[in-house]
């Protein structure tokens, strides 16, 4: 009975699971950026709105200091439901980065898109009166900087799109020339964004944080195994309310079996009826990156649980050298283990 069911408090630590994703067009992005930043008068770091903890990724900071900063949390869509509960969370974000400000934008919501191009367009001191005004888009892969950027287009200029988006991270390579997104008063005058490839984190400190990451689409689909990714979407649903796979079955702690009961539904069977669970475990992560399977956040956002992350981050935010000496050595210490089990 759905009463009786006890949510898994806790996911286990997973040491095998890969903790870097920072790929040559990520480092190559970021070298390309900061050279690019004597000619930008503001940085748009745009992060998910489902793991705004968990999103930060300090080279940012690092790398492009000396900016003004907006901070752009998108998919406010997929985490919030506009509740008491989720007008705190984004308070506590507006404190965490203040002075710096803060916007939440949805694809789908001309109003924030609107908010932001007014932010983007209000601020007469930013724009070099020759040039006009340069803006870098960056964030994390897949946080959604390309649609931000067609949106703003759209509403600024009424202009198509100028930039390719995609469901899986990677789409944008390499960095733009600008694409105008307000009109000036002279001749080359006007507001400009230039796009810029995600970039990941250099080093991921827990297992589970990177899994966040993975579900919110930051990493692709097929660096995790997709049940895997699942068991741990089901973990949050759980928490957050089992019901939201009712249609499919029961309150359960087993990805197995809500895979199996999802693949009989929806006709995910392999040959001679057996149940696909990889194709079902990745048909339901997609679903729940589109909101369905409830809309809600995967990071823990109180007063208490930032302060500890700010607390973690003074104190162990590895370098970039010291995060690939840790990631070489868990790959070695995985090969002396493997070696240790075959002889
Ligand atoms: N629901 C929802 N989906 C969004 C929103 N913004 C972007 N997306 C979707 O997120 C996916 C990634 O968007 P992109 O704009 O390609 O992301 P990106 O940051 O440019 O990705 P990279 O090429 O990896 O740098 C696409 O499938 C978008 O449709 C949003 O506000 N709400």
């Amino acid at each position: 009975m759905a009463s009786s069911f006890v949510p898994r408090a806790v996911f286990p630590t997973l040491d095998s699971l890969p903790r870097s994703y920072f790929l040559g067009h990520h480092r190559a992005g970021l070298s390309k950026m900061k050279t690019l930043l004597s000619s930008i008068d503001l940085v748009v770091e745009c992060r998910d709105y489902r793991v705004p903890l968990t999103s930060r990724n300090p080279m940012f900071e690092e790398s492009l200091a000396g900016r003004p900063r907006l901070l752009v949390y998108t998919k406010q869509d997929l985490g919030s439901l506009g509740k008491p509960t989720d007008i705190k969370r984004e308070d506590i974000i507006r404190q965490w980065h203040s002075p710096s400000p803060v916007l939440f934008s949805s694809a789908s919501s001309k109003a924030s898109t609107f908010q932001i191009l007014q932010f983007l367009t209000s601020d007469e001191s930013r724009v070099s009166s020759l040039t006009g005004s340069r803006i870098l888009v960056v964030g994390m892969p897949n946080v959604g900087k390309s649609t931000l950027l067609n949106s703003l287009r759209r509403l600024g200029v009424k202009k198509g799109k100028a930039a390719y988006t995609g469901a899986q991270p990677g789409i944008t390579r390499k960095i733009g020339t600008g694409v105008k997104i307000a009109e000036g008063e002279g001749d080359g005058e006007g507001v400009y964004l230039v796009d810029t490839p995600g970039v990941f984190v250099p080093y991921v400190p827990d297992s589970e944080a990177m899994l966040r990451l993975a579900l919110v689409g930051s990493v692709k689909d097929t660096i995790i195994a997709p049940e895997t990714l699942a068991d741990y979407l089901l973990y949050h649903l759980n928490k957050v309310k089992p019901s939201l796979y009712s249609e499919y079955h029961n309150p359960t702690n087993d990805i197995s079996i809500l895979l199996e009961a999802v693949a009989h539904k929806t006709g995910r069977l392999k040959k001679g009826g057996v149940p696909d669970t990889e194709a079902s475990a990745l048909w339901i992560i997609q679903r729940w990156r589109t909101g369905h399977f409830g809309r809600f956040v995967l990071d823990e956002v109180t007063e208490e649980a930032l302060e500890k992350k700010k607390a973690e981050e003074r104190g162990q935010a590895p370098s970039y050298n010291q995060a690939r000496k840790a990631v070489k050595e868990a790959k070695r210490q995985k090969t002396r283990q493997r070696l240790a089990e075959t002889t």
